[in-house]
């Protein structure tokens, strides 16, 4: 299986030399060339953006060819048996030593292991290690080094490296993660990337960036392209299941008429289309945000950082619960497939297992939520405060007053509630806080007592932005589009809001003006709208455009030809080459005959 992903990856490095990295066409078809994750996913996702973003020029020259010739193979190796989520807590160490101009990397303990990195295990010969950075007895807190592990000849892991494979996961088991711990390793003191902060020869340190956590670059990038990823794959997971509901015939809703179609059930327009609406809300949301991620790094490169703080909570709130979306509305697909979702065949558990991860990778949900959230109170208070909110906290203003947002059933309307309930949600962690602080609670506690509502904030202001950010570009896209495109997009939006407006009726009857009776005027219309879409599902999904070599699915290949599929695969499996399992003569066989 190893051997097999690594020939089939390397297949696909051709296409990023020809294409280049960030190809759109290379990084939506590479998984048309292997059908796992790739081991050289971190090389090209993390340790090339890395070097690109944490790097001197100097460096750059150095490390980037190789890294982009493939004569050196790396990864990303930051999270520890012992720390994820509190990079602050990082145990491996690199102490300078002045006397050789090198750094000393330890890892002290059992938890201070590297674990998780991708690649790590058998393919990696180099990686970025984030290693607390002593000088002159000094901790100056964690800091990318680029370490080479593995002699580049023989693939040894070198003197001092201790390095192999994590094992078995849920999924991602091709991505060869790996662990990694050093005893008195010593690198140059050039490996210290030196673009944010640098040590000189005689060890004193020198804090180039104004930001603080600009190290943590690289997790932005990947949480703004995860985003993107999303979309993708929830595409992916949307085309099987709705081909699949086409073919499928089930029960006889009516006597003396044929089985329908599943797809003609309610229940599995329900299901299925806030998936396809999901997966074009997150298409234009990732476009946005990559729009704000390129935006401020331009700023950043004039030297300011001032738009950092909402990218980094944008980019928190957007990995989180876009990949949390995703993972239910994918498992949400297996569930409307029945049995057949649940084969492997169907490709919908490999998906599965490929999304819930990214909820955990790259920042954990809640951590992420209340990174955003931290931003939130933050944003109120500057606005009690008189000063300017940013672009996407403006909805904040309409709060001041605490007037009650009057309800209005419109596209327009509705994006105004979820943008009420934000508001209402952040306020009420704001009260929150404050009422325990007058009960005596120091800050930190009082911040811990409202976490469970800071995560809902969060999530609200999330809502708020995706709904906005969906219903503008859609309104923009379309308006060059034939009519029967621009209204067909528009229902797609419209139960993107419709479905998330029944889904939040507690938040919008506690801060807006919704009524029962507006309640049922929703769902009626949510209703209406399903059958709309029907007609045009399937085209809306073949719209997805995904070959039958990327989609992989028994249930979802274009020809339709469900049963034959699944019958093919099963009579390729191993079990199946023999009509008697030596299993029978070694075990069932003496068993039935009482001679176990
Ligand atoms: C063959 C070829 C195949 C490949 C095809 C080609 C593909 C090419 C392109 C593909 C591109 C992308 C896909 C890549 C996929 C890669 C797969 C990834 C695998 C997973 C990798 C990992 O998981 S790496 C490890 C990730 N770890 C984390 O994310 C850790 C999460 N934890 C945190 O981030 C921390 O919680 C924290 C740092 C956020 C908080 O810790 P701490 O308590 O120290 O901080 P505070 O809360 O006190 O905050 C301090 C202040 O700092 C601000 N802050 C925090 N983080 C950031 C940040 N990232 N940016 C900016 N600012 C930040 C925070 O806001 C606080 O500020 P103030 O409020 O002002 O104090
Ligand atoms: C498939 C996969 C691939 C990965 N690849 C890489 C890689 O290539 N390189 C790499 O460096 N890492 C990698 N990781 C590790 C990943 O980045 C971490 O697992 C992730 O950051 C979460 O950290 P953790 O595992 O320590 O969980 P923890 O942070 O220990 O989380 C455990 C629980 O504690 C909660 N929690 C933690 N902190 C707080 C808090 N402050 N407030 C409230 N609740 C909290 C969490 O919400 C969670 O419920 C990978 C992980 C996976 C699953």
């Amino acid at each position: 299986m190893y051997g097999q992903i690594v020939r089939d990856g390397l297949v696909n490095v051709t296409g990023i030399e020809d294409l280049g990295l960030t190809s759109p066409v290379l990084q939506r078809t590479s998984d048309a060339f292997f059908k796992e994750i790739s081991p050289f996913l971190l090389h090209f996702g993390m340790f090339v953006p890395t070097i690109i973003g944490q790097c001197t020029p100097e460096q750059q020259a150095k490390w980037l060819p190789l890294a982009m010739d493939l004569k050196i193979i790396g990864t990303y190796a930051q999270t520890e048996l012992g720390h994820g989520t509190f990079i602050r807590g990082l145990e491996t160490t690199a102490t300078y030593d002045a006397s050789t101009e090198q750094f000393i990397l330890k890892t002290p303990k059992l938890s201070s292991y590297k674990w998780w990195a991708g690649g790590l295990g058998k393919t990696a010969n180099h990686c970025i290690v984030l290693a607390q950075l002593y000088t002159k007895g000094v901790c100056h807190g964690p800091h990318p080094f680029i370490v080479q592990i593995r002699d580049t000849e023989t693939h040894m892991p070198l003197p001092g490296i201790k390095v192999g494979e994590i094992g078995p996961k849920l999924g991602f088991n091709t991505a060869d993660n790996g662990f990694l711990g050093f005893e008195d390793f010593r690198i140059p003191r050039e490996n210290l990337m030196m673009k944010n902060a640098q040590v000189t020869k005689d060890g004193t340190y020198v804090k180039v960036a104004r930001h603080g956590k600009l190290t943590y670059g690289t997790m932005v990038f990947v949480r703004v392209m995860l985003v993107s990823d999303m979309a993708y794959c929830l595409a992916k997971a949307v085309t099987i299941a709705v081909r699949y509901s086409a073919v499928r015939r089930q029960s006889q809703p009516k006597p003396d008429q044929p089985e329908p179609q599943v797809l003609d059930y309610l229940t599995q327009q329900h299901k299925l289309f806030i998936c396809i609406s999901t997966a074009h809300a997150m298409k234009l949301t990732s476009t946005w945000l990559w729009n704000t991620f390129t935006g401020v790094l331009a700023d950043m490169r004039d030297g300011n950082t001032d738009t950092l703080p909402e990218l980094h909570a944008l980019s928190s709130c957007l990995k989180a619960i876009s990949t949390s979306d995703t993972s239910a509305l994918i498992e949400q697909c297996r569930f409307a497939c029945g049995g057949h979702g649940y084969m492997y065949s169907s490709n919908l558990p490999a998906l599965y297992s490929f999304a819930t991860a990214t909820r955990t990778y790259e920042g954990d949900y809640t951590v992420l939520l209340l990174q955003t959230a931290r931003f939130l109170v933050k944003s109120w208070e500057q606005m009690d405060e008189g000063k300017p909110l940013t672009p996407t906290l403006a909805y904040l203003e309409q709060s001041r007053n605490g007037s009650q947002v009057s309800w209005d059933d419109s596209p327009e309307g509705i994006v105004r509630g979820f943008d009420a309930v934000a508001a209402g949600r952040i306020g009420a962690c704001v009260k929150s806080i404050r009422k325990h602080i007058n009960n005596g609670m120091d800050y930190e506690d009082a911040w811990q007592m409202t976490t469970v509502q800071l995560v809902g904030a969060a999530e609200a202001h999330c809502r708020a932005v995706i709904c906005r950010v969906y219903r503008d570009e859609t309104a923009r896209l379309t308006a060059g589009c034939s009519p029967g495109v621009k209204a067909v997009l528009d229902q797609l939006s419209t139960l993107y809001l419709l479905y998330w407006a029944l889904e939040r009726t507690g938040d919008l009857l506690r801060f807006s003006s919704l009524s029962e009776r507006d309640i049922e005027n929703l769902q009626a219309r949510y209703e209406a709208l399903l059958l709309k879409i029907r007609p045009n599902a399937v085209g809306l999904v073949d719209a997805f455009d995904f070959r039958d070599e990327v989609l992989m699915s028994t249930l979802g290949s274009y020809d339709g030809r469900v049963y034959e599929r699944l019958m093919e695969e099963a009579l390729k499996t191993p079990l199946n080459r023999e009509p008697v399992s030596d299993s029978f003569h070694k075990y069932i066989k003496p068993m039935m005959q009482g001679k176990l």
